[in-house]
């Protein structure tokens, strides 16, 4: 089985390795897949749609079995800006399931950067005097005191992706 991740990003492609640990006969491949949404997606709905379309472009592109996209945004809410992840598996055939990432409010200073437009990754490094935080611990390991990274974020999106995918699976052969 080929599982192939719709990015270059060293955080998420070590997060779908750790989802597949115990499966040492999925074959994980990274390849670059477009989001085809804004580089600052700015609501959950974006997010998902991002995510949905990198799983679909990283099967395709890769002749994979398994497509799997990893995206992450912000969603406006009244407690504050809030980081969001969301993360999809698609199969040909099926309808891709999707999963959601912890979220915390991230701090005005940093909500205000983005809604002039800026983009998280930039304001990040800048906040943290730090290069690449995005492809590191990411703003949830800054801003958790490195309690939770970006990695294990996604791992966890994962085991909810990888999850789905499995009782539905399930599911469908019950009524074969
Ligand atoms: O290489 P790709 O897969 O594109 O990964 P990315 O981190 O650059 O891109 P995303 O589409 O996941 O995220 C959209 C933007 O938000 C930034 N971002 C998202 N989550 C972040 C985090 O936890 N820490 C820092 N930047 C983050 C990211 O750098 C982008 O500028």
């Amino acid at each position: 089985m080929r599982v192939a991740v719709g990015s270059k990003n060293p955080a998420k492609i070590n997060a779908v390795k750790d989802a597949f640990i115990d499966y040492p006969y999925y074959e994980i491949v990274s390849i670059d897949a477009e989001s085809g949404v804004s580089d600052q997606p700015m609501s959950d709905e974006e997010t998902i749609k991002g995510a949905v379309n990198r799983a679909i472009q990283a099967a395709e592109r890769a002749e994979a079995d398994i497509g799997i996209g990893l995206e992450g945004g912000v969603q406006q809410t009244p407690y504050g800006l809030m980081l969001c992840n969301w993360g999809a598996l698609a199969v040909k055939g099926m309808e891709p399931i999707i999963a959601g990432g912890a979220r915390i409010p991230l701090p005005e200073e940093i909500a205000r950067q983005l809604l002039k437009g800026a983009e998280l990754g930039p304001v990040m490094d800048e906040y943290a005097k730090k290069q690449n935080v995005r492809k590191n611990e990411g703003a949830v390991g800054i801003f958790t005191n490195g309690q939770i990274n970006r990695s294990e974020m996604f791992t966890h999106v994962m085991k909810l992706l990888a999850g789905q995918y499995e009782y539905q699976r399930g599911q469908k052969e019950k009524t074969v």
